[in-house]
């Protein structure tokens, strides 16, 4: 078992007899919380991460970096989630192995760490990680003259791989084609600055995705004092790092509003109003799109410095949306998609095939079987409701993916009898996704 690792468990979902009305939070932001992490072991000097994330995917990136001989230590702070994180930089090396479980940020933001380390650093993952996207990070590395061999010694493109490191990367300009995924990009632009001539990544493919995880990796570089240019000419995007220490850190972990948009749908498809402090108001995480998809979908968002509050409408409308952006949203954006009124349709996702599943062709089959009309597009999904009350229960199998499991919630909230296949799963960005989502569903019930 790897931290965090679930155990699997088939849960009934809450349906929600009332409106849901209520306060809730989430724990911090997975992308932000593995970002610092990864800075954090490349810094000057000791670095201290305040309210990070623990969950699954970050308690793994945690103890990659301590196999590679950085320190993570828990150290007490305030949050209510548990202890902070402090961590002590050290000399990179191997051998060492890293469980990448199902994490994206895990697999793609390390092996150019690995390639700083001294000796072998192999990774290895979760039965469906050996299928996600790695090839164009990989071929960057070696275009970069760090050999990543698979497991007969030859160039790899998939994971299991082993990066073998020799302490330090000339660095230069390289191109990457991260039309399936933005973390190529980002894991590049992350180790850059200790790239003995730093490093320029040119993206070659068609469109890019999650510009905004881009623009966030961008923006925690330049906070520790790193110099970083981007180019963007009609499509044609290029990010030149320059080599520079790493300043140590100490930061506080904004909330993860990826996580926090099941908890806003749920006041949105039952005419409730839910409340969550600490919404930032400026913020590079995609997940503040939510706000605009509800906005468009009838229901009514006002954030101010206390915080954000949706309220539901009586009936939400169905929506036309480019989520290219904020693609981690696509799950929890069809389950309000199933409870609208008329056809709504996803654009810009076509990536999400190689996310923790085929997202495309789960999302068809699970909200199918509910007596959903959903049609896969080249890139996206049309999806045609039903009345609430014509759609049936039964088992929404979830692919070990959190966003199912969430999505799978939001519905389950108006059809009696969705039972979530594994909803352990939800561990992966946010524990004890089960407890506080019956804690607000049951509040609300004592509340009217
Ligand atoms: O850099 C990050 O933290 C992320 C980038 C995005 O990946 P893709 O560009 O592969 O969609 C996003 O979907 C993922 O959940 C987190
Ligand atoms: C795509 C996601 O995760 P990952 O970081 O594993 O790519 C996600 O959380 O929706």
């Amino acid at each position: 078992m790897t931290p965090g690792s679930p155990v699997t468990t088939d849960w009934p979902a809450p349906v929600a007899r009332r409106s849901v009305v209520g306060t809730f939070s989430v724990p911090g932001s997975k992308s932000l919380t593995n970002r610092y992490l990864v800075l954090a072991a490349l810094a000057d000097d000791e670095s201290l991460l305040r309210a990070p994330l623990r969950s699954r995917d970050t308690l793994l990136m945690a103890e990659a970096l301590r196999s590679l001989g950085v320190r993570v230590d828990d150290v007490e702070g305030d949050s209510p989630e548990g202890a902070d994180w402090h961590v002590v930089p050290g000399d990179l090396r191997g051998p060492a192995n890293v469980d990448c479980g199902l994490a994206g940020t895990v697999m793609r933001f390390l092996p150019p760490v690995a390639a700083l380390a001294d000796g072998p650093v192999t990774f290895d993952g979760d039965p469906h990680a050996r299928k996600r996207p790695m090839g164009p990070v990989l071929k960057a590395l070696i275009e970069l003259g760090v050999p990543v061999e698979d497991a007969d010694g030859g160039p790899a493109s998939a994971l299991p791989f082993t990066v073998r490191g020799q302490g330090r990367v000339d660095g230069g300009r390289v191109e990457v084609d991260a039309s399936t995924s933005s973390q190529f990009v980002s894991a590049l632009l992350l180790a850059g600055a200790r790239f003995s001539e730093g490093v320029t990544v040119v993206h070659t493919g068609e469109a890019l995705p999650s510009i905004p995880h881009i623009d966030m990796t961008v923006e925690v570089l330049r906070d520790a004092g790193v110099v970083i240019e981007v180019d963007e000419n009609d499509g044609a995007w290029s990010w030149t790092v320059e080599p520079s220490d790493i300043r140590s850190l100490d930061v506080m972990v904004e909330p993860d509003l990826s996580n926090a948009a099941p908890f806003l749908a749920a006041a949105a498809v039952t005419g409730g109003e839910v409340f969550m402090a600490d919404w930032p108001t400026y913020t590079t995480q995609p997940g503040d799109q939510i706000r605009d998809v509800l906005e468009r979908m009838g229901a009514t968002c006002t954030l101010d410095r206390e915080g954000l509050r949706v309220t539901g409408p009586q009936q939400l409308r169905g929506i036309d949306v480019d989520l290219a952006e904020a693609s981690e949203l696509t799950p929890v954006v069809v389950a309000l998609c199933a409870l609208a009124d008329g056809e709504s349709r996803i654009r810009g996702v076509a990536h999400i095939r190689g996310h923790e599943t085929d997202r495309l062709a789960a999302l068809a089959a699970e909200f199918g079987a509910l007596g959903v009309d959903v049609s896969e597009t080249e890139d996206g999904l049309v999806i045609r409701p039903r009345p609430a009350d014509q759609l049936r229960g039964g088992l929404f199998r979830t692919y070990d993916d959190h966003r199912m499991a969430m999505a799978a919630a939001v519905v389950g909230l108006r059809v009696p009898g969705v039972v979530i296949e594994n909803i352990a799963t939800t561990g992966k960005t946010l524990p004890e996704f089960d407890r506080r989502w019956s804690a607000l569903v049951s509040a609300s019930a004592e509340a009217h």
